[in-house]
């Protein structure tokens, strides 16, 4: 049965309920320039509520002491959501990563060393945000990218009304959503969180 991850979380309620209703993943945003960053002190509530999960920090090109000091903190997982390069990945211990890569109009090349990743995120490419978009790309090229065995995540403008369809056209390891289960800019909204989670793992 596919993962799911619940991105871009805010509010330990957020968290509670996402990992009620099934989700494997809870996401943090660590990146300041996020409308869905999270303060050090809002932290702590948000690992607690999300016991259960695997608690994901998301980050955009940080430093290595920004990603121990979120391992010390308590995630699991780090998300690098930017430019970084398979030696800083060494660096964090790549198999505690997830590396986002962004996908516009060329199929992205993704290089082998990857595969030693927790796993390997498509999101969609815009020039206005690094994430959290909304927006769906051409999933034919993540179906390329999951055929070639990468653990994949698949994000992007997902939602209960097209889970369904991504995950029976793209086989990934799990879908990552955002926006599509929010009610206003980094709260969620419970009916989308249990019907997107249902619905993903109807098959
Ligand atoms: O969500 C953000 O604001 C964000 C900012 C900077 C880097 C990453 C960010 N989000 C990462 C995620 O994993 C989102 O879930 C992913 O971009 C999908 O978002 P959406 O299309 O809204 O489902």
């Amino acid at each position: 049965m596919v993962k799911v991850k619940i991105c871009g979380i805010t509010r330990p309620e957020d968290a509670e309920f996402a990992v009620r209703m099934g989700a494997d993943y809870v996401g943090v945003i660590l990146y300041p320039k996020s409308p869905r960053f999270v303060l050090p002190e809002d932290r702590k509530e948000i690992l607690r509520a999300s016991e259960g999960a695997v608690k994901v920090a998301v980050f955009v090109n940080p430093t290595l002491e920004e990603v121990f000091s979120a391992f010390e903190e308590g995630f699991d997982l780090v998300q690098l959501h930017g430019e970084e390069e398979p030696g800083f990945a060494y660096k964090c211990g790549i198999e505690r990563v997830i590396k986002a890569f962004r996908v516009g109009k060329k199929p992205p090349d993704i290089e082998e060393v990857w595969k030693e990743a927790h796993g390997v995120l498509l999101d969609t490419y815009s020039e206005k945000a690094y994430g959290g978009t909304g927006k769906v790309f051409n999933w034919e090229l993540a179906k390329a990218v999951a055929r070639k065995g990468f653990r994949l995540f698949l994000s992007g403008g997902l939602k209960t009304e097209n889970v369904k369809e991504a995950v029976l056209k793209v086989r990934p390891y799990a879908v990552d959503v955002s926006s599509g289960v929010e009610l206003e800019l980094g709260v969620k909204d419970k009916i989308k969180v249990e019907s997107f989670i249902k619905e993903a793992k109807s098959l």
